[in-house]
């Protein structure tokens, strides 16, 4: 983390601020001047923006603006590409994730990630979703693991599919089974946000609306941010659309108001199908 540049943003923290373009008055996440660059590759560039708490915020824009890039700035998965340089401030619930003395393993159960392909462990439906509780400590008996296993299938509309069946691998699940499961799996450790990197692509419109359903059942009880391609589910799910654009967050706002009059041309261009 670049220090000065968190500093300076430190000192404008996201209520202050309110009433600029893409930032909100009670954020759960608040990102200032972020910046992320590939080696010399400069892919985000000054992205300041807040994430409103128990609700769907939807990012948008071309393929490569850096959607995906900042979503994965929120739970440091970046740091895993070597390449990688995160500069500026994201705070979650006023805590810099960035901070050094920060626990990355503790920051990922708070924020957990539904991928594009569905990506269930070689294991028993059961143990893809007791997997997190139990290295996390969050079950003291096995009665209090079958419970957490349990409430986690229901929460993600999969637990009358799967009852019955739970040593059965997770993999040979449907695809959309298998993302349900994945979702089950990321709630199962009690996160406070759900980042979603376009959970639809490799589903049937039958297992994308059910996962739809999903995320409009769970919605008020955590923050998303899901990464779409699909203006359609962006208006669909969200609440909150932010537009993306060769690395530079062009417009946040209602889902509505992006989707009938957004304020810059390029949002325009881009949900009108004009370019992208
Ligand atoms: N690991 C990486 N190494 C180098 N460059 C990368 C890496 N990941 C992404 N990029 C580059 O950063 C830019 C933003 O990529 P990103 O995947 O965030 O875009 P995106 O908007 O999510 O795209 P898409 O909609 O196609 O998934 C692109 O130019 C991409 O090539």
């Amino acid at each position: 983390m670049d220090v000065s540049a968190a500093s300076v943003a430190k000192s404008a923290p996201g209520r202050a601020v309110a009433g600029q373009p893409g930032v909100s008055p009670d954020p759960k996440i608040i990102a200032r001047d972020v910046n992320v660059y590939y080696g010399e590759k400069h892919a985000l560039k000054n992205v300041t923006v807040d994430v409103p708490e128990k609700a769907v915020m939807a990012f948008i824009g071309p393929s490569g603006c850096g959607k995906s890039t900042f979503l994965r700035c929120i739970n440091r998965m970046n740091d895993t590409v070597a390449s990688a340089r995160v500069t500026g401030l994201i705070q979650i619930d006023d805590q810099d994730i960035y901070d050094p003395s920060l626990d990355v393993v503790q920051l990922r159960a708070r924020v957990g990630m539904v991928f594009q392909k569905p990506n269930p462990f070689p294991k028993s439906i059961y143990e893809n979703v007791a997997y997190g509780p139990r290295i996390h400590g969050l079950a003291r008996s096995k009665a209090e693991l079958d419970e957490i296993v349990e409430s986690s299938l229901k929460k993600a509309s999969l637990w009358n599919e799967v009852k019955d069946r739970l040593g059965d691998t997770g993999t040979g699940l449907s695809g959309g089974q298998q993302q349900r499961l994945c979702i089950a799996r990321a709630i199962a450790v009690s996160p406070e946000i759900i980042l979603m990197d376009e959970p639809c692509s490799a589903l049937d419109p039958i297992a994308t609306a059910r996962v739809e359903e999903l995320i409009e059942e769970i919605r008020r009880n955590y923050t998303i941010v899901i990464v779409t391609h699909s203006m359609q589910q962006a208006a669909r799910v969200s609440q909150r659309v932010a537009f993306f654009h060769l690395g530079v967050l062009v417009e946040t706002g209602q889902t509505e108001k992006i989707f009938t009059s957004p304020e810059d041309k390029r949002t325009q261009d881009y949900i009108t199908g004009r370019f992208g």
